[in-house]
């Protein structure tokens, strides 16, 4: 039976165990470019059997949040490299998940102070971060405009180029942000989608720009260094879906025959519950539609797992388990979970924001 602490293959990843750092939003990148900081906070990390960078925008559009990185500018490319050399100096393995964050944003970070892009024109009841006087904000949300059919052409020739860039930077491969109500989760889901074109409407249409956006990085760099991000029936950034299951089980069936070095699925609400009354799905199934369609990619799961849930879902066929908050209070969580150590518990108040203090001053067990 498979351990958590043996060693994987994702694609062309090889990767030393099977314990994955998911993306943690962190508000430290000033002017969205990498600082010396985060190649220490990721190098610190490193024992991971995958480091996957915090949500990173593919382009000045694709910003919601203040101090958030890009990988679409020269200095921003050049602080990237500095990371990869580290976590690969200390053996490590790292990816960056490329964003787009549509209507989840505001004019303040917007080119030209213009709306935010989407779908369509429905505002996300949901909140940003704005810096204000240095201080991280929550903010509402501003109403965005809806893309016209012109302009997706151009956003995916932006995933485009910004995975090209990853691999430019010294990146192990690129993890595409599907999740958590983004403009991919946007375009693939009713609750923000009620365009009338070719992009809205059926679930086909509907999965379209996510699935050009899939075989384009897939074009680009192979599918062995792409992983996607999927969050089936989270409530985040107010998305939600009429029929999830149908709409995934068609999703995972187009993305079978891409290669992907792994399909990472966030199960109930994002940081939050796992099991949603309201929106039941059925993920080993969801698995099965992917495996059956011909999809070999790792299968990554992810949300409030432990040592003991995670070695239960390893047994039961999970092929990598991605843990967030517990790696930002715990740089060697790979260790203490091996060992069973207790964990540092984390500061919220320095989640979003802010330099070293919550940052890379949490202790390691030796
Ligand atoms: C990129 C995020 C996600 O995927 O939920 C995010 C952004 C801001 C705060 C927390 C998380």
């Amino acid at each position: 039976m498979s351990s958590l602490f043996e060693p994987v293959q994702a694609g062309d990843l090889q990767l030393a165990n099977r314990i994955a750092m998911a993306p943690l939003t962190r508000n430290r990148a000033p002017n969205a470019i990498p600082t010396p900081l985060m190649a220490t906070y990721y190098t610190q990390r490193a024992s991971a059997g995958l480091l996957i960078t915090e949500a990173t925008a593919i382009s000045p559009q694709a910003q919601g949040y203040a101090d958030v990185p890009g990988l679409y500018g020269t200095e921003q490319l050049d602080g990237w490299k500095r990371v990869t050399s580290a976590v690969h100096a200390a053996g490590g393995k790292i990816v960056v998940q490329l964003w787009h964050v549509g209507r989840v944003s505001h004019t303040e970070l917007q080119p030209d102070n213009a709306a935010p892009v989407a779908p369509s024109a429905i505002r996300a009841k949901t909140k940003t971060v704005l810096i204000k006087d240095g201080v991280p904000t929550f903010t509402e949300t501003s109403m965005p405009r809806a893309l016209e059919l012109e302009e997706l052409p151009g956003i995916v020739q932006d995933y485009r180029h910004a995975a090209r860039n990853a691999i430019a930077c010294g990146f192990d491969g690129v993890e595409i942000h599907g999740a958590n109500g983004y403009l991919l989760d946007q375009f693939l889901k009713t609750g923000a989608n009620q365009r009338t074109d070719d992009y809205g409407g059926s679930i086909k249409n509907r999965a379209r720009l996510m699935l050009e956006v899939a075989r384009a990085i897939v074009d680009e760099i192979g599918g062995g260094r792409t992983g996607i991000r999927l969050s089936p029936v989270t409530p985040a950034n107010d998305i939600a879906d009429e029929n999830p299951q149908q709409l995934f089980d068609y999703l995972l069936a187009q993305l079978a025959p891409l290669g992907l070095a792994y399909v990472h699925v966030i199960e109930g609400a994002t940081g939050g519950p796992r099991e949603l009354p309201d929106r039941p799905f059925d993920y080993a199934a969801l698995k099965t539609v992917y495996r059956k369609a011909g999809g070999q990619g790792a299968w990554m799961v992810n949300n409030a797992y432990d040592r003991a849930l995670a070695d239960a879902a390893v047994a039961a066929g999970a092929d990598i388990v991605a843990f967030g908050r517990p790696f930002i209070a715990n740089p060697d969580l790979v260790t203490r979970l091996e060992k069973n150590a207790p964990l540092n518990e984390p500061d919220r108040a320095t989640f979003y924001g802010g330099g070293a203090a919550g940052y890379t001053d949490y202790p390691t067990l030796y």
